[in-house]
């Protein structure tokens, strides 16, 4: 069995408990009110700035030219996209505080660009890219069609054709990582894996709950 397959399996629990979230209903229905919407796509170009720097690291410790600019391109294509969000949602960029949530995420994923094994960062940036797209999926088929759906954009972004692609690449880079690794190795990649599928809910839910810091 690859990598992917085994370590989508171990997290089919938490894949579940994201479409019964609240949030992602609403996002389905169109129900979901603008000011969570709004909390979140801030909080996401927060965590999108942050995510880059992330594959921008991955990108310095590829060693294949492929996988290099693989982490590159995607590099630039979430700051790109973080810049769009900024502009579109965030009014006072200065004021923008990153959730709990949010800097736990981002600072688990860095943390994981500092301890030595690229196979085990590959592994914990997947869940950002692959949960999206089924998320993204998943929200296409409840919503129908997207024409005069509320968020309706937002659902095409992360149900296109390009994308896709890239999260097939993504799937075969750590597959390739996890042939190549040592038991151990392999046993934290899951570890990385499942932590970030974690992060994935809790920043929907961070989003339903509007969460704030508690002092
Ligand atoms: C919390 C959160 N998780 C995942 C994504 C999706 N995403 C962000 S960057 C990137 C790779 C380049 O497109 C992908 C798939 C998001 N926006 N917010």
């Amino acid at each position: 069995m690859t990598f992917t397959t085994d370590a989508w399996t171990r997290t089919a629990g938490v894949r579940t408990a994201i479409d019964e979230l609240p949030f992602v209903q609403g996002l389905a229905d169109g129900t979901l009110d603008r000011e969570r919407f709004t909390y979140y796509m801030a909080q996401d170009a927060l965590y999108l700035a942050d995510y880059g720097r992330v594959l921008a690291a991955l990108a310095s410790q590829a060693t294949d030219p492929d996988e290099m600019l693989f982490w590159a391109e995607s590099a630039r294509t979430t700051v790109v996209v973080e810049r769009e969000l900024h502009g579109a949602h965030v009014a006072d960029l200065a004021a923008a505080r990153r959730s709990p949530t949010c800097l736990a995420y981002t600072s688990y994923l860095a943390s994981l660009t500092t301890q030595g094994s690229y196979a085990v960062a590959a592994a914990g940036v997947l869940p950002c890219f692959w949960i999206y797209q089924d998320v993204g999926d998943h929200l296409l088929r409840q919503a129908g069609a997207l024409d005069g759906h509320a968020y309706g954009d937002w659902i095409g972004m992360y149900s296109d054709a390009e994308f896709a692609a890239s999260v097939e690449r993504a799937k075969a880079i750590v597959d390739r990582c996890a042939e190549g690794a040592d038991d151990s190795t392999v046993q934290r990649m899951h570890e990385a894996y499942s932590t970030a599928a974690r992060y994935e809910w809790m920043f929907w839910d961070a989003a339903w709950r509007r969460e704030t810091w508690p002092v």
